[in-house]
């Protein structure tokens, strides 16, 4: 049995035990953090491999692979003191914290992976971005959605920034969904609709890849139509050009943790 420990129990530490337990549950023991204490008690009841450790050091002293899944600004104060062995891998999920600055703090942990999953591992969907490769952490997620092991750390800083995009992908949806029931759909069936939507556009997206297309705006609309029209309205104000800009803000938004003094 792998024994797996969760330092931080918050919400995508949440999402990627629930997908591991689809992949690795008979194979692992997972230990979690008090903290968040709500998260780690409902996950310990519902998994029977699950325990709530009454520490983090109790979490790190009892696993082989130990998970960071704190806030990066959240990292100093939650390692300092745990005890890290040399023969423990260490997983960062901290989003733009560099593998030098998490290996220096979890000294003497022998292997230190950055990982970046998103909340669809839940459902075994989505990317997971290794980096640098290494095959516990590549067995261990390789199960759980689209595994991409990055070549070169600075993808993962990019990847981090591009992920940043979720919440604004589901506020788009909202706007969506309010609009339909501002025309007096009823909003269940607008909900269900707009999801649905962008569900099967994604699948698209994807298929296309896994095929080596491209995938053309264009090729997604009908001359003359409706598409084409909203499409060529959100041109004109700029919209797109936006979406880049959203993204060099959210880059110059630094959440690395501070340089220790
Ligand atoms: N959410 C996402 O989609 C993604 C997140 N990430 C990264 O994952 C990490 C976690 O994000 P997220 O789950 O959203 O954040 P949360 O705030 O939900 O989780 C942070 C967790 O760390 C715990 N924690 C804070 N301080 C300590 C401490 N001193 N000792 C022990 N535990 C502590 C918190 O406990 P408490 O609640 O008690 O404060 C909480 O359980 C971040 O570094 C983020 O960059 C990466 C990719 C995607
Ligand atoms: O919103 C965040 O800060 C985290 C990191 C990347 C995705 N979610």
């Amino acid at each position: 049995m792998l024994r797996l420990g969760f330092v931080g129990t918050g919400t995508l530490v949440s999402a990627v035990i629930d997908g591991l337990q689809a992949t690795h549950g008979d194979r692992c023991t997972i230990l979690v953090s008090p903290r968040s204490q709500e998260t780690s008690q409902a996950l310990a009841a519902r998994y029977a491999n699950v325990t709530r450790a009454p520490s983090s050091a109790a979490v790190v002293e009892g696993s082989d692979v130990v998970f960071l899944g704190m806030r990066p600004n959240q990292l100093d104060e939650a390692t300092a003191g745990l005890p890290f062995r040399p023969d423990q891998t260490v997983v960062s999920f901290l989003a733009g914290v560099p593998h030098a600055r998490v290996s220096e703090t979890v000294r003497p942990a022998g292997h230190v992976v950055r990982v970046n999953p998103l909340p669809p591992i839940r459902l075994r969907k989505g990317p997971v971005v290794i980096y640098p490769a290494n095959p516990i952490v590549e067995d261990l997620f390789g199960g759980l959605g689209d595994l991409i092991v990055a070549s070169k750390e600075s993808d993962l800083a990019a990847i981090a920034h591009g992920s940043a995009m979720m919440s604004s992908h589901y506020a788009l949806q909202n706007a969506i969904i309010d609009w339909l029931v501002s025309r007096e759909m009823a909003p269940d069936t607008a909900t269900h609709y707009v999801r649905s939507m962008f569900s099967g556009l994604a699948a698209v997206g994807l298929d296309a890849f896994a095929k080596g297309e491209a995938v053309d705006p264009a090729h997604h609309e009908t001359k003359g139509g409706l598409n084409e029209r909203g499409r060529r309205y959100l041109t004109e104000i700029g919209w797109f050009d936006e979406v880049g800009r959203a993204l060099d803000v959210i880059e110059a938004h630094v959440l690395t943790a501070r340089p220790k003094s």
